[in-house]
Parts: C-alpha cells; sequence; structure tokens
C-alpha cells in the first residue's frame, strides 16, 4: 500500500495544477493528496470552472443556480450524485425556495480546497441542468 501511495504523492508533485486537469481528471483518494492548495492556485484554477466562487478563507468553492421546478433539482442532485460517487468525492448540496440550489465543495480529509474539488466542479459544469 505504501508504493502506491508514494506513486500518487509522486504523481500529485509532478502534476501542474494549471494546465493538466480536465473535466475528464480523475479525482485522486483523498489521502494521496498531502496538502491544500495555495491561494495563489485557487485563483488560477477559478478561470477553469464556471460560476464558481471561493470562500473568504480559501476553503470551499460553491456555485448557486435556480432550476426551473423542484423536481428538476432533485433530479439535478441525483446526476450530480452520480459523478460524485463514481469519484468517491462528495459536494454538500443545498435546496430551498423549491428550485434554489447550492453545491458546496472542499476536501473534507485535509479542511480546504485541493484539486479534486475542481475536478469535480468541471464534472458539475459539463452535466449542464
Ligand atoms: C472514505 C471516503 O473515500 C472518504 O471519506 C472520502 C469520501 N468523500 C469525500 N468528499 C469530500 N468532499 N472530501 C473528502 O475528504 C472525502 N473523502
Amino acid at each position: 500500500m505504501q508504493g502506491r501511495l508514494f506513486q500518487l504523492a509522486l504523481f500529485r508533485t509532478q502534476r501542474n495544477f494549471s494546465t493538466e486537469i480536465t473535466s475528464k481528471s480523475r479525482c485522486l483518494p483523498c489521502e494521496g493528496i498531502g496538502k491544500t492548495l495555495e491561494k495563489e492556485q485557487v485563483q488560477q484554477l477559478l478561470h477553469k470552472v464556471k460560476g464558481w466562487k471561493v470562500s473568504p478563507d480559501n476553503k470551499q468553492i460553491s456555485k448557486d443556480l435556480e432550476l426551473s421546478d423542484f423536481m428538476s433539482a432533485i433530479r439535478y442532485f441525483q446526476r450530480i450524485a452520480d459523478v460524485a460517487e463514481a469519484e468517491g468525492h462528495h459536494p454538500d448540496l443545498h435546496l430551498t425556495g423549491y428550485n434554489k440550489v447550492r453545491i458546496d465543495l472542499s476536501t473534507h480529509a485535509l479542511k480546504g480546497l485541493t484539486e479534486n474539488d475542481f475536478i469535480m466542479a468541471m464534472k458539475i459544469d459539463s452535466l449542464g441542468h
């Protein structure tokens, strides 16, 4: 197991944050990530996602949307849930006022933002709604 973790850690350090992640990237197991992103890295990665805002403490990104009705929002949550389960990386999902949706992403294990959060944000962006 140690060998695989070392490989993952090595891969992480070699990956260039700004260019390599896309919506096709896969989330890494959180224990292989090591550390959270710096403010500058977050600012760089925010250019690659649509409509996401970073929290003042740099620990979370969020996106707000308004769906056409309640069941559209529920169906949208199910599609996000399918991706989150496949990636092993889960957003916080909020549904208020029957059709207003907020999606929060952070890496709970590290109490901050990692590339996994931006990979998930790109995948959620590509789902459409
Ligand atoms: C064991 C399981 O894979 C881990 O607890 C995963 C689950 N989903 C997760 N989702 C998020 N957002 N952060 C995590 O640290 C995380 N860890």
